[in-house]
C-alpha cells in the first residue's frame, strides 16, 4: 500500500473511531506491529494495516455489538453474549472487509483475535496482539521491558502480555475469556498466572 493510501486509510479510520485519543492508541498500534513484525521477518505492511484498523467497532455499545453480530448470522458463544465488548474484535474485521475492501484472511485473522487471543495463533497474529498490549501509551510496570522482549522472542512476550492481561481482568473482578486461558496454556504460562 503506497504512503498516499494508508494516509485515506488513516482518515478513513478516524472519522470512523471519531476521537483523538482512540486514532492515536491505532495508529500507534500499526507502527508498533510493523515494527514488531519486521523484526521477525514477518510481512510489515499486513502488520500496519491489521493494527490501523483493529479497533473499527470498538466504540459500539454492547446491545449494538451483539446486534450487528447478529445481523450478519456470526456464532455468539456463551462468553461473547456475557461480555459483548469482546465481540468488537470479530466484528472489526467484518468491519475492516466491508468498509475498507480487506479480503487478505491472514490481516482479517489477527483483527479478530487481537483482543482475547486463541490457542491457535499465526505470527502475524502475535505481533498485532503484543503491539495492541504493547504500543507505547500503554501505562504499566514492565511495559517496555516486555516491548523489547517482542522483537526479540515472540513467545516469551505473549507469556508476559498474556499474564499481564490475566492479572488486569481478575483486578477488576472480570471474567477472562476462554480463548485467552486456552492461549495462556498453549504459550506455557504456569498454572498460577492462568488462575482466576
Ligand atoms: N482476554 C480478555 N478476556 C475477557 N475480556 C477481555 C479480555 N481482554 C479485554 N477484555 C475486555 O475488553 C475490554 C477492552 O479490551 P481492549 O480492547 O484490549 O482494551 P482497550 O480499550 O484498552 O484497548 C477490556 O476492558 C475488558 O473488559
Amino acid at each position: 500500500m503506497s504512503g498516499l493510501a494508508f494516509v485515506r486509510m488513516a482518515r478513513a479510520v478516524r472519522a470512523q473511531l471519531g476521537s483523538d485519543h482512540r486514532t492515536a492508541h491505532v495508529l500507534r498500534v500499526a507502527r508498533t506491529a510493523a515494527r514488531f513484525a519486521r523484526a521477525h521477518g514477518i510481512d510489515a505492511e499486513r502488520a500496519r494495516v491489521a493494527g490501523m484498523l483493529h479497533d473499527l467497532a470498538r466504540l459500539y455499545s454492547a446491545d449494538r455489538l451483539l446486534r450487528e453480530c447478529e445481523r450478519r448470522g456470526m456464532p455468539i458463544d456463551a462468553f461473547e453474549r456475557a461480555n459483548p465488548i469482546v465481540l468488537h474484535a470479530r466484528l472489526g474485521a467484518e468491519l475492516a472487509r466491508e468498509q475498507f475492501g480487506i479480503d487478505d484472511e491472514a490481516v482479517l485473522s489477527a483483527i479478530r483475535k487481537h483482543t482475547v487471543a486463541a490457542e491457535v495463533m499465526s505470527p502475524l497474529d502475535e505481533v498485532v496482539y503484543l503491539a495492541d498490549g504493547l504500543e507505547p501509551g500503554r501505562d504499566f510496570t514492565g511495559r517496555a521491558a516486555l516491548a523489547s522482549l517482542a522483537l526479540r522472542d515472540r513467545d516469551a512476550a505473549m507469556r508476559g502480555v498474556l499474564a499481564s492481561s490475566i492479572a488486569y481482568l481478575t483486578r477488576r473482578s472480570l471474567d477472562v475469556a476462554p480463548q485467552t486461558l486456552a492461549a495462556a496454556g498453549r504459550y506455557g504460562l504456569g498454572k498460577e498466572q492462568r488462575s482466576v
